[in-house]
């Protein structure tokens, strides 16, 4: 069944009766409590520029409203899980946390949060698990392995993997989970380091509704927005396409930067013209004045948005679909990776092609 838009109040902006106006008159939809946040304009900025939380929602919700009581843990204290776990713990959530590199989370104790020595522990001392790690294998590790998270689960628990993982992952955990009597929801994320500190991010739930209506109210804690797609894999794959895309645009990105400059152009330039047309993209407009400066601080490690385009050319083999772009988009990471660029922001794929031409000069 098709998702319906509706948005809930942010309660930290205040109402401006304009906007609220001009969102009425165009976007019908939108529920009559619905804040926007406050905007700004400036002369090289559109005059009206409007950011609010936007909730996929069906007759039946209306938890987010509703305070989430339970114990919260969270695995896995990365670039997206730490910024995460903090904004819980803000909101005064009572959070566990684990990560294999222990020093991780203590930042996180210092501001309250407890800590257990596995990812069991911290399954069987909480209402709900939140887990974020870096792909499949780890995944699956923190999850199924020796002292996961499953040994810790039961009745009555609930499971939240927003890790960006393949289908079939994200069913086996499914399946483990469910052997134990618990709930399971994977929740992959779309947005960045920057949108999970601020709480912006887009949630692609897909699993136990009933989990799913428990959780929305942490959900609106740490994003701006979430859709609930039904059955376990649907928001893996929704998670697998839209990366897919992502990787093969900055890589379409990076070839026009460095064209731009082969030929005389200035690359700054650049930017600033696709910043105000029709291709115009949040991600060109972010990355792509450090790109004509040639560096690359990581938001989204390079190696995550290579793995992404394996896993989504693996979707597409399953289904026979032809994905040309991104099968050359995911070689060109390929080769970032073998240039040692791993670690770096994904826009560090430019290198690649820098390098490229140089083999070919
Ligand atoms: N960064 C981004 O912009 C976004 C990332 N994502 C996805 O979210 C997930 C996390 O990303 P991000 O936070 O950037 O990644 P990081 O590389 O910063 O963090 C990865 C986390 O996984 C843990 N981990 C890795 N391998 C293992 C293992 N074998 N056993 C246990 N724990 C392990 C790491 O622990 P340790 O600290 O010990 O290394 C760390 O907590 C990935 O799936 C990524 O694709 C989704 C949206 C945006
Ligand atoms: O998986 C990473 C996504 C990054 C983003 O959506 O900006």
């Amino acid at each position: 069944m098709p998702s319906t838009l509706l948005a809930k109040p942010n309660i930290n902006n205040l109402l401006s009766s304009t906007a609220m106006a001009l969102c009425s008159a165009f976007c019908p939809r939108i529920s009559a409590n619905f804040r926007p946040k406050p905007f700004s304009s400036s002369p090289s900025k559109p005059l009206l520029s409007l950011s609010f939380k936007v909730f996929s929602s069906q007759a039946t919700d209306a938890s987010s409203q509703d305070k989430f009581s339970g114990r919260v843990g969270f695995l896995g204290l990365g670039i997206m899980g730490s910024p995460m776990a903090q904004n819980l713990i803000k909101a005064g959530c009572d959070v566990i946390v684990w990560n294999r590199t222990k020093s991780k989370c203590d930042p996180l104790i210092s501001l309250g949060a407890k800590y257990r020595s596995s990812p069991e522990e911290v399954a069987a001392n909480c209402d709900v698990t939140f887990a974020m790690l870096a792909d499949p294998e780890s995944a699956i590790d923190v999850a199924c392995g020796k002292n996961g998270a499953v040994r810790g689960m039961g009745p009555g628990k609930g499971y939240v993997d927003i890790s960006t993982v393949d289908v079939a992952t994200s069913k086996l955990i499914n399946e483990h989970i469910k052997a134990r009597g618990a709930l399971f929801l994977e929740a992959p994320v779309s947005g960045s380091k920057k949108p999970a500190e601020d709480g912006q991010l887009i949630f692609l739930t897909a699993g136990d509704r009933s989990l799913y209506e428990l959780v929305s109210p942490l959900l609106d804690i740490l994003g701006k927005s979430r859709f609930y797609l039904g059955e376990v894999g649907n928001g893996a794959a929704m998670k697998l396409v839209v990366n897919m895309i992502m990787g093969s645009m900055m890589a379409s990105f990076s070839e026009g930067i460095l064209l731009s400059k082969k030929v005389g152009l200035d690359p700054s330039v650049l930017v600033e013209v696709v910043s105000q047309g029709a291709i115009s993209a949040p991600m060109y407009s972010l990355k792509g004045p450090s790109m004509v400066k040639s560096q690359y601080p990581t938001a989204f490690p390079l190696k995550h948005q290579q793995k992404d385009l394996r896993l989504a050319l693996g979707l597409a083999e399953s289904v026979s679909q032809s994905t040309p772009i991104a099968a050359a988009a995911n070689e060109l990471y390929k080769v970032a990776k073998s240039y040692g660029l791993s670690d770096e922001d994904f826009s560090a794929v430019i290198e690649a092609l820098k390098a490229k031409s140089q083999d070919t000069a």
